[in-house]
């Protein structure tokens, strides 16, 4: 088999979206996620203008082969762009590998290691009360792990926090929105919804929370000893991570589990923190972390020191990487958890899809490939729009962790 052409598709169905699709000589075709939110045309050009002129010709089965062609052989290697881009190709290899076997991709990883994924959708309120109804929505519809976000007193806007009745969405139109940030008036809130939310339902639901990078590391180990009483699954992101050694004060101070890695893009980034088993969690994913190719060296290091994974899976990964993922899921031996931030029914209509969810699981179906496919002629209904994340200052305007 040989490959015949690729192309990107750039799409804004609710979202901007970047796909890469693969044709062969065989009539196969396989789909890659390659969206980076607020920075999505730089991967679509590194794909265009460099990576695609390479793949003409080649064996699509020869997947690490062609990583290995496209990781080392650029020279400049690693970083969100080049990693995104590799991410896709390497996606639509193993769809196309899959689809040729006639195979769900889950079979071609070694095959299941459990029947379904557990996930874990976003709760937001602008105060506890609200949070803690929407966190019974959750509930209700049958999920058994909820993130908790809520609005602080005395600050205008919180990182994951919808603006009046829209859902949260991180990017939005326009230049950057300015955020401002207070560690004080978190800190001191933060523990308050979790108590509510312990003593409204109890032990049995497991709940999440996202710090976002915003706390130093001894900040961050008073959060996490603050909120020790209410058993939190994890506190994610609590500090910035390129400075790994970092997260161990933060590990010396509390039992609460750590959870880091969504804006990894490389075994590098956390080959520290999991060798010193300084988090619990390991948050890569298939589009930012060189795709299931690298995913898996990274699940595989960290199954050595007991770190699980618990991918990120926010509305600004498409469909694509949520049906990569929850393949990987139901293979990898050390699965946490998948974090599922519902996608808009227009971006679905754009993105069929073979996952399903029930009773707070995921599964990733049983098609060929990784059963996700693009409606191009629906896409192209929907141009690039262009969106960026927010940028977070401090009350006295220090720019600061968004
Ligand atoms: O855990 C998460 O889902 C968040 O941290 C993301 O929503 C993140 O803010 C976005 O993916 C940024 O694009
Ligand atoms: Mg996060």
């Amino acid at each position: 088999m040989k490959i015949t052409s690729a192309r990107v598709i750039v799409t804004c169905p609710g979202r901007n979206f970047v796909t890469l699709k693969i044709e062969t000589d065989e009539g196969l075709t396989g789909v890659g996620d390659a969206t980076l939110n607020g920075r999505e045309l730089a991967v679509a050009s590194y794909l265009t203008d460099h990576v695609i002129p390479c793949l003409i010709g080649r064996d699509p089965h020869r997947i690490e082969d062609t990583w290995q062609y496209l990781y080392r052989g650029a020279y400049w290697r690693r970083g969100p762009v080049t990693m995104s881009a590799i991410a896709a190709v390497d996606t639509a290899l193993w769809d196309i590998k899959a689809k040729a076997a006639g195979l769900p991709l889950y079979q071609m990883l070694g095959g299941r290691s459990r029947d379904g994924a557990l996930v874990y959708p976003h709760a937001n309120g602008a105060d506890i009360e609200e949070t803690v109804d929407r966190v019974g929505d959750f509930l209700a519809k049958g999920f058994k792990a909820v993130r908790a976000q809520c609005g602080i007193p005395g600050i205008a806007t919180t990182y994951g926090v919808a603006h009046g009745s829209k859902f949260y969405e991180p990017a939005t139109k326009g230049l950057p929105e300015e955020q401002i940030w207070s560690t004080e008036r978190y800190l001191d809130f933060v523990p308050k919804l979790f108590a509510r939310l312990r003593e409204v339902y109890g032990f049995g639901p497991h709940f999440l929370h996202d710090v976002h990078h915003r706390l130093t590391p001894i900040e961050a180990a008073r959060l996490g000893k603050s909120l020790e009483p209410y058993r939190l699954f994890w506190m994610e992101d609590p500090s910035p991570a390129e400075n790994q050694e970092a997260f161990r004060l933060i590990r010396q101070h509390t039992v609460t589990p750590i959870a880091v890695g969504e804006v990894f893009n490389s075994i590098h980034d956390c080959r520290e923190l999991i060798q010193n088993q300084l988090i619990d969690y390991i948050r890569t994913t298939v589009v930012h972390a060189g795709g299931i190719t690298h995913l898996r060296r990274i699940a595989d290091l960290a199954s050595l020191y007991q770190v699980r994974t618990g991918s990120h899976g926010a509305t600004d990964l498409s469909p694509i990487c949520m049906g990569a993922a929850l393949h990987f899921d139901v293979w990898v031996p050390n699965f946490g958890i998948q974090e599922y931030m519902i996608h808009a029914p227009v971006t679905d209509e754009v993105f069929p899809h073979a996952y399903t969810f029930q009773d707070g699981y995921m599964f990733p179906g049983e098609v060929p490939g990784h059963g996700v496919d693009i409606d191009e002629r629906l896409a192209a209904e929907y141009p690039y729009d262009p969106a960026y994340l927010p940028v977070c200052r401090l009350e006295d305007g220090t720019l600061w962790n968004w």
